[in-house]
């Protein structure tokens, strides 16, 4: 079996399986709202790619026999991972963690999830600082560069069940902005400049 691996071409029918992006408006209502646009404007995964944002679409039914799931993990060195499952019920300090997922914040290592279950939202900041809505699925795999700024909230369904994995240990460590001095976070302005830097 050929598998194809590179990251946002996905297998069968792509339109159906393209992951949901949107700029966001900027009114104070619920974050698990979808705080669209009106009219919605979308952005391309094209678009996302530009600023360091790379997706996989899966099939979670299988994800602990995936031969996908596999390669994607010895190509890129994924060597940690664990499951989270986030729901006031099984979360413990939900409320708290809630919070502080929804704080803009950076890291110093890629933020990789893969959602196994339920759905979510990843918002991220392009060049021009406006926000950028992703809405995550089932067979979502998501990787944030180091250095974006970027928060994840919930939708109105309150739960999700994802794979969080690592290069390496985990480092859980969020910085929330400003984290303008961090070296890794300057590499990043500078790679949207340069991309092929
Ligand atoms: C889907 S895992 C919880 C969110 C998280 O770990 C993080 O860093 C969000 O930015
Ligand atoms: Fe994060």
């Amino acid at each position: 079996m050929t598998l194809e691996l590179s990251p946002g071409v996905e297998p069968g029918d792509a339109s159906s399986q393209a992951m949901e992006a949107w700029y966001m408006d900027d009114s104070e209502e619920d974050q698990r709202e979808p705080h669209r646009l009106v009219p919605n404007q979308p952005v391309s995964p094209d678009r996302l790619r530009e600023l360091g944002v790379f997706h996989w679409k899966l099939n979670a039914d299988i994800y602990e026999t995936d031969p996908e799931l596999e390669l994607i993990r010895k190509e890129q060195g994924y060597s940690y991972m664990d499951i989270i499952s986030i729901h006031k019920d099984t979360l413990a300090n939900y409320e708290e963690k809630l919070k502080m997922f929804f704080e803009e914040h950076l890291h110093l290592d890629d933020e990789i999830r893969y959602i196994l279950d339920g759905q979510a939202y990843f918002d991220v900041r392009d060049k021009e600082e406006r926000w950028i809505r992703i809405a995550m699925t089932k067979g979502d795999l998501i990787t944030l560069p180091a250095g974006i700024y970027h928060r994840f909230t919930l939708d109105r369904t309150n739960y999700t069940k994802a794979m969080r994995l690592f290069v390496g240990e985990p480092v859980w460590k969020a910085y929330n902005r400003p984290a303008d001095d961090f070296d890794i976070r300057q590499k990043y302005v500078a790679s949207l400049q340069d991309p092929g830097a």
